[in-house]
């Protein structure tokens, strides 16, 4: 059964905006729960703020918040939809679906920013952007995963604001990275994905990998995204060819019903992604060579 799981976290970003995550956490999250027919489990994070401790602004606090979503994780019985807050969160749900599916799990990253950076590399100190860095088993050793996801089997696609250091990785191969053509059809992620080899799917939609003249509302807005519909699309194609096995949607920084609207298509796309998966396989976990892979 598909559990919808929130996390209003904001202390893994240090932007203006960043204040405003967790209210349009709760309103996205409610919203995935009328459009899905789904109960919202919130789950707890702390509110305040913490120092900046090894490079990691809140440190603290997002420690405290890793075990409050690892609590919540463990009594899940199928896939999970993790609605943020800041992209901070996905780490901790990576790293159970790396648990549970092995070492062939693909992660499909939708994100206009890379999230690779490491404490050592990060312009920000801010955790948001080293979430999938963190996931490679690389950086602060109390984020990292113990059991990380495998470099080749990650697309990230639609990133185009990249620091140095997260330009250096993409260049070494750490992960397959898609930048946005403009003359854009599904087979710009659905190669990718094919590439990686990976019989299933985490899929990551952090919502700034949209254009900000279709959904400004999120913390670090940058020009040149997709539109809704062709997100819409690649979610849809990806989830034909394989299972999408979890997944997360991040940086929602606002929570006025109108706005949030036009992302009621997305959660459906996502939603009909997850509950295929829930449906096709059982509920206890099995060995990931036992999936199926859907061609
Ligand atoms: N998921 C995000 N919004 N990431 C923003 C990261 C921005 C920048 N690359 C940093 O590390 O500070």
């Amino acid at each position: 059964m598909l559990e919808l799981q929130s996390v209003a976290q904001r202390q893994g970003a240090v932007v203006p905006k960043s204040p405003w995550l967790p209210t349009g956490c709760q309103a996205l999250a409610e919203l995935a729960g009328r459009v899905l027919g789904l109960d919202v489990r919130r789950v707890p994070v702390r509110a305040g703020t913490s120092k900046l401790v090894g490079g990691i602004h809140n440190r603290e606090v997002l420690m405290a918040n890793r075990a409050f979503q690892a609590q919540a994780l463990r009594h899940a019985q199928g896939p999970v939809l993790t609605i943020g807050g800041d992209c901070g969160v996905e780490t901790v749900p990576l790293g159970f679906a790396r648990k549970r599916f092995g070492p062939a799990l693909g992660v499909l990253w939708f994100d206009a920013h890379g999230d690779l950076n490491t404490p050592a590399t990060s312009p920000s100190g801010a955790y948001h952007g080293m979430a999938l860095r963190h996931a490679f088993g690389e950086g602060d050793r109390d984020f990292v995963l113990d059991t990380p996801i495998v470099s080749r089997r990650v697309v990230l696609a639609g990133a185009r604001a990249l620091d140095p250091g997260e330009q250096a990785m993409i260049d070494r191969g750490l992960v397959h990275h898609v930048p946005i053509e403009r003359d854009y059809d599904t087979s710009w992620v659905l190669d990718a994905v094919i590439a990686s080899r990976a019989p299933q799917f985490y899929l990551h939609v952090d919502l700034d990998v949209l254009d900000p003249s279709e959904f400004p509302d999120v913390t670090c807005p940058v020009p040149g995204g997709l539109l809704i519909s062709e997100l819409v699309d690649a979610i849809r194609a990806v989830a034909a060819i394989r299972p999408i096995i979890g997944a997360g949607i991040t940086e929602c920084a606002t929570d006025n019903p109108e706005r949030l609207k036009v992302l009621v298509p997305i959660l459906r796309a996502v939603g009909a992604a997850l509950h295929a998966h829930s449906t096709a396989l059982p509920v206890q976990p099995v060995p990931s060579r036992a999936h199926p892979v859907r061609q």
